[in-house]
């Protein structure tokens, strides 16, 4: 009898740069897939389900740049998140920001295996990168002022970075049955837009760096 062929992993990154460092850092790594997200939930959560119909995989990971909640990760950091959470996702009211979940409309939050993402973290942290596990927001509209940081940080207690694709990645997974994971590389605090400020470079050489790791973990 033949033996069954190993189950993938695909990895879905918003866009060309991102997909290029994480494609380095696997190094022709064998039973992985990097796929291009496109920026922002909608675009990810279709073509990470176009991707999932058309290969076999045992897990998704999101994975790219983003910004880091100050005091929880720093410029240049990784995060590995340990919740996915859609932090706009739901309803402004008199008496504030209401969820889906509060609002009976599913959920905005999609559950990650927690005892992977701690491994994965030990692992980024034991080959000397700096690394945290915490919630990382999926957000349609990047940050742009400390008041929205503030309040996004309240509204989601433990909440590490924030991007554009996650949910988006994470739903597309969880509709197929299949884990997912993120992770992010910090190229810019959460907080007031300062474009200038951003270091992609840094950020991008920190996910090459994430994605020479990754394998031992995932497979
Ligand atoms: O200009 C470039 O060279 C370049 C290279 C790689 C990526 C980019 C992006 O602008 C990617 C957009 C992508 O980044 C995520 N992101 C990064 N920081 C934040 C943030 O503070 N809040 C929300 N999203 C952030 C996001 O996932 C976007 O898809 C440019």
């Amino acid at each position: 009898m033949r033996p069954e062929p190993a189950r993938r992993i695909l990895m879905m990154t918003a866009v060309e740069a991102e997909r290029d460092a994480v494609l380095r850092g696997l190094n022709g790594a064998d039973g992985v897939d990097v796929r291009l997200a496109g920026v922002g939930p909608a675009s990810a959560a279709a073509r990470t389900a176009a991707a999932l119909a058309a290969g076999d995989y045992a897990l998704v990971v999101s994975a790219g740049i983003g910004g880091g909640f100050p005091g929880r990760a720093a410029v240049g950091s990784l995060v590995v998140a340990d919740a996915i959470v859609a932090a706009d996702l739901g309803a402004e009211t008199a008496e504030g920001f209401r969820t889906v979940d509060e609002l009976g409309f599913g959920s905005a939050r999609v559950p990650v295996d927690a005892g992977l993402a701690a491994r994965l973290t030990g692992a980024l942290q034991a080959a000397g990168l700096a690394a945290c596990a915490g919630a990382v927001l999926t957000v349609s509209t990047a940050t742009g002022t400390a008041a929205t940081a503030a309040e996004l940080a309240s509204r989601v207690p433990g909440a590490a970075a924030e991007a554009m694709e996650g949910y988006g990645v994470a739903v597309a997974a969880l509709d197929r049955g299949v884990p997912a994971l993120e992770i992010r590389a910090v190229s810019n605090a959460v907080g007031p837009r300062d474009r200038a400020a951003w270091r992609i470079g840094e950020a991008l050489q920190s996910l090459e760096a994430a994605s020479a790791v990754l394998l031992e973990v995932l497979r």
